[in-house]
């Protein structure tokens, strides 16, 4: 059975899910170097923002397969060396979105109406109506930063309450904006005319102290900045100068250059300065969305199926890969049939999408089959990730080809493989239940589902072969679960696709060939 780790606290919902396919520990506050010397038991590691995925625990993880990030930012984890080594990433892009933008307009009221410390100051005995005199958001100008899926909700909200949006965002468009109410600047017009910031934006190399002491020196006197998204990306030395000189009035923050936050001039500040330690997700709501989101993932992948939010799988939407999933399985079947038909060495893959899978988005499909065709060589250490990768190292070259005309089934997918023993090819299509159907091998027709131990003979169709061969098998203790010949002319050349029970014993392969009128004989476990 596979292991999974969960470092971080998740909800029950996720372990339960986990627990359906692997056997769990959870194991909380480990530290670094306790993470590194136990990762390597594990297939699976699921965490939210307090475990640091370094280069270091991934190359310790000699099995891991996936790690999956229980919330959206996945800046904790060293996603290229995950990628190098064939590791899945997954997170849960919209599980805490409505939680995040409601942290924000709150983190941004309690700013402007000194909640926290009025809170306190009652609750030490004061009655002071004076010092803690707020400011309304009504008619005032919020500048988002970053309009992705919690900047447009925080947008949605403060639209309600009556605030002028303006938006900062490279990535949309100036229409998306005016969709959702905004309108569209760039930051530096953001940053002088905005009352109230917030940044919803991923910390990255090019965001990393956006938020600096030019930019606050820009900001009004009266501007409020908040943070829900990453620390980092406000320069916190200079935010805290900044309010301290009275550049700007002040700042709600969620997050920190490193957390737990330590010592800190932020710590210092009064009620001009509201912290929480990293709440944005934390709702009962959100947390199991993230943790059953994520859950069913690490088990998707732990069952050899892709996930629908990898972020480190190129070009797969989660809807496309949702439809193309069992189009993936038919395509890593035939990959593997193909791989194990043509022995040795592939040079060449030919990939042919024809009727409804011509229309089809190719690279996932191109990505199984590789991952199909290089599970002999690899085994475990092959998947959707690096499968790509690894056949370009071994000179795999791949050509796509499509045809819409529609034949025996609605949608067929057909793989030719060459290598250094010849070319090798076959069909396969889907039932109208999902089932998977060889539909072709090496030219002839045959309509067979996949099985685990197969054995296929290439032979002259002539009368008491098959007799033949079922009394080899026989004699060896072979049980024939199901037999299927295929030929193009009658006493012409035929293929036999027999599905066993058992594996073939040592040495029968040699035998089959021996028999009369064989040509070839191979053996598959798919
Ligand atoms: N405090 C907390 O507990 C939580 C924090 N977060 C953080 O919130 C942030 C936003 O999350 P989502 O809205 O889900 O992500 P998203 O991917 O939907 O949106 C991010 C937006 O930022 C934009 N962007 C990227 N680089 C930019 C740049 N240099 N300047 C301006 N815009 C830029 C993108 O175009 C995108 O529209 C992430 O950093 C995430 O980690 C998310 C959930 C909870
Ligand atoms: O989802 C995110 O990006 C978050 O920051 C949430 O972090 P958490 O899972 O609460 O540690």
């Amino acid at each position: 059975m596979s292991k999974v780790l969960v470092s971080d606290s998740i909800d029950r919902a996720g372990i339960d899910i986990l627990s359906q396919v692997a056997t769990v520990d959870v194991k909380l506050g480990l530290k670094p170097e306790e993470l590194i010397k136990i990762i390597g038991e594990y297939d699976a590691l699921m965490i939210r923002s307090g475990t640091r995925v370094t280069q270091e625990v991934i190359e310790a993880g000699a099995h891991l397969k996936i790690i999956g990030r229980a919330g959206v930012g996945v800046d904790n984890v060293d996603v290229p060396a995950a990628t190098r080594q064939g590791i899945v990433v997954v997170n849960s892009p919209e599980g805490n979105t409505i939680a995040a933008a409601e942290h924000a307009v709150a983190m941004m009221l309690s700013l402007s109406r000194h909640i926290p410390d009025a809170n306190a100051s009652v609750k030490k005995g004061e009655w002071d109506r004076k010092t803690f005199v707020g400011a309304e958001v009504y008619k005032k100008t919020l500048g988002i930063v970053g309009l992705g899926k919690i900047g447009s909700h925080v947008a949605a909200v403060a639209k309600a309450m009556g605030m002028k949006l303006l938006a900062f965002d490279p990535f949309i468009s100036r229409e998306r904006a005016e969709q959702i109410g905004c309108q569209l600047v760039d930051l530096d017009l953001l940053v002088q005319q905005a009352d109230y910031i917030t940044l919803h934006i991923p910390k990255t190399p090019e965001t990393t102290h956006l938020i600096n002491s030019e930019m606050l020196k820009k900001m009004k006197p009266t501007t409020r900045i908040i943070n829900c998204a990453r620390g980092g990306i406000i320069d916190e030395e200079a935010l805290a100068v900044a309010i301290k000189e009275g550049t700007i009035a002040g700042a709600a923050l969620d997050v920190y250059e490193s957390e737990p936050l330590k010592e800190s001039p932020l710590k210092s500040l009064g009620k001009e300065m509201v912290l929480t330690p990293h709440l944005g997700a934390s709702t009962t709501e959100a947390q199991v969305n993230v943790a059953v989101d994520v859950a069913e993932q690490i088990r998707d992948v732990l069952l050899g199926l892709p996930a629908r939010s990898a972020v480190n799988i190129p070009g797969l939407s989660p809807d496309i890969l949702e439809e193309l999933k069992p189009y993936m399985q038919l395509s890593e079947t035939l990959g593997n049939l193909v791989g194990q038909l043509a022995g040795g060495r592939v040079e060449l893959l030919n990939v042919s999408l024809q009727g409804e899978l011509a229309t089809n988005r190719s690279q996932p499909l191109v990505v199984a089959a590789l991952k199909g065709l290089l599970f002999q060589a690899l085994r475990e250490r092959v998947n959707y990730v690096n499968a790509s990768i690894e056949a370009k190292e071994r000179g795999i070259r791949v050509i796509e080809t499509r045809d819409d005309s529609i034949k025996d089934y609605a949608g067929s997918l057909h793989l030719e493989a060459t290598g250094n023993l010849g070319t090798h090819s076959v069909t396969g299509a889907l039932l109208g239940n999902g089932e998977i159907r060889v539909t072709n091998i090496d030219g002839f027709p045959i309509n067979v589902p996949p099985s685990h131990h197969m054995l296929f003979t290439v032979h002259r169709d002539m009368p008491g072969i098959i007799g033949k061969i079922g009394s080899l098998l026989g004699s060896f203790n072979v049980n024939i679960a199901s037999m299927q010949v295929g030929r193009k002319i009658v006493r012409g050349d035929a293929v036999m696709v027999l599905s066993l029970d058992d594996p073939l014993p040592e040495g029968i392969l040699a035998e089959i060939i021996k028999v009369p009128g064989i040509r070839d004989a191979y053996t598959v476990t798919l």
